[in-house]
């Protein structure tokens, strides 16, 4: 990956940082976030990556937004403290759908998450501790409105396009509704404009599955001794989450009824497909905060573009970017009917494309040589 982060603009309002993980670098908010619940969130950092050059008046700058457990490290490859390649780095790099050559990416850690910016493990600015269960709840706006000021802080006055899949779709649609004047193109992949009935469900068992854990302690387990935290329930929560992630038929065609090598489920032993899940569980528990999980979901199920703006549909008219919508077809978690919900609703916007993968919800992220397409085509008319 060439494209080294530039030298970050100085400004009297913010404080600018470099991370010691990676290429990651961050900006600290110097006043309070208000947030739609009310209060107000101090000592607020967000953590972020670039890849790519701002031109002089950054009006080549793409905001990309990442989804439950994603991060900043979008693309790249691995390195200290991303044990795996960016997530989108198939779309990201010279000669890419997004070339760095020709735009400025830049990719947050969303608020409330847990791989830099602030969240329920970081620590509280007033030095009593971490703050743990007394975070507060959020929703995509506040999320939308840290990431404001960090365009602020980049000197971004408006973005050539903002992208994101699943819960990064639902801030790009936050942004282009709260902001329809810094957002010129919108990409909503795998989305949807309030999150429904059986999202908020499945989530609802999700969060529930960490707050039985004893090791959750109602939040307050970040003190605790290495490996006290409420681990059995955020596998729990991720072993669920991996099956609406993916598809029926693929699940079948992969794993069947095999049993995984080695065991036998008449004694004891796993089937392959909960080999897999159990696989999926630990990775997430060695990398992600339980607190940011239950925190972003809850964040999830309040999302609802409507609410406060006289319902969806007057919200989704508030819209001007050129806007492509797509959605997955094999994709059970967010299904197409809610990609469609958008696309009729922003103006302008085509009829929801699709994406076709056997992989379900996920192929948001696997189906790069499509997303890179969709890129491609709502880009080219910024030429
Ligand atoms: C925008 C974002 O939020 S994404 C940020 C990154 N996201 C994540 O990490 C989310 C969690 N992961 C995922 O959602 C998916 O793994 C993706 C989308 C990233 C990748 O999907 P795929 O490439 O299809 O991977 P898949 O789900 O098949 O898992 C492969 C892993 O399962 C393991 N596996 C497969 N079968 C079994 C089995 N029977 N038993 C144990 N492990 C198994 C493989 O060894 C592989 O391990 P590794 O990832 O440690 O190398
Ligand atoms: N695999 C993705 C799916 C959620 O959209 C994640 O973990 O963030």
């Amino acid at each position: 990956m060439t494209g080294g982060a530039p030298a970050p603009p100085v400004s009297g309002a913010w404080r600018h940082g470099v991370s010691p993980v990676g290429r990651r670098r961050w900006v600290a908010l110097e006043k309070p976030l208000r947030l739609e619940g009310g209060g107000a969130l101090p000592g607020v950092r967000l953590a972020y990556e670039t890849w790519g050059t701002p031109a002089p008046d950054a009006s080549n700058a793409v905001l990309v937004l990442h989804a439950l457990t994603g991060d900043s490290h979008a693309a790249g490859p691995a390195g200290p403290g991303h044990p795996t390649p960016g997530w989108w780095d198939g779309l990201i790099g010279p000669g890419r759908a997004l070339d760095t050559r020709r735009w400025f990416v830049v990719a947050p850690n969303v608020l409330g998450g847990c791989q830099g910016s602030t969240g329920p493990a970081s620590p509280r600015p007033d030095g009593r501790g971490l703050w743990g269960g007394a975070f507060p709840r959020l929703t995509q706006r506040d999320q939308v409105a840290a990431e404001a000021r960090l365009a602020d802080a980049l000197g971004i006055g408006a973005w050539a396009l903002v992208i994101g899949g699943s819960m990064g779709g639902m801030r790009a649609l936050e942004w282009a509704v709260t902001h329809p004047h810094r957002t010129r193109a919108l990409l909503l992949l795998a989305t949807t404009a309030a999150a429904g009935a059986e999202q908020i469900a499945w989530a609802t068992v999700q969060v529930g599955a960490i707050r039985a854990d004893p090791g959750w302690r109602g939040g307050d387990y970040h003190d605790a001794a290495p490996g006290r935290g409420p681990h059995a329930g955020l596998g729990l929560a991720r072993r669920l989450a991996q099956v609406t992630y993916r598809s029926e038929p693929e699940l079948q065609a992969r794993f069947g009824r095999h049993p995984q090598d080695g065991e036998d489920p008449a004694r004891g032993g796993r089937y392959r497909v909960a080999s897999y899940l159990d696989h999926h569980a630990a990775k997430l528990v060695r990398r992600f905060d339980a607190g940011s999980y239950v925190v972003l979901t809850e964040a999830m199920n309040a999302h609802d573009v409507g609410r406060g703006r006289g319902g969806l549909a007057a919200a989704l008219r508030r819209v001007t970017a050129r806007t492509l919508v797509a959605g997955v077809d094999s994709d059970r978690l967010y299904p197409f009917a809610q990609q469609r919900e958008l696309a009729d609703g922003i103006p302008g916007a085509d009829a929801a494309r699709i994406i076709a993968s056997p992989y379900g919800h996920d192929g948001f992220l696997l189906e790069t040589a499509q997303v890179g397409a969709l890129i491609r085509e709502l880009t080219a008319a910024d030429a």
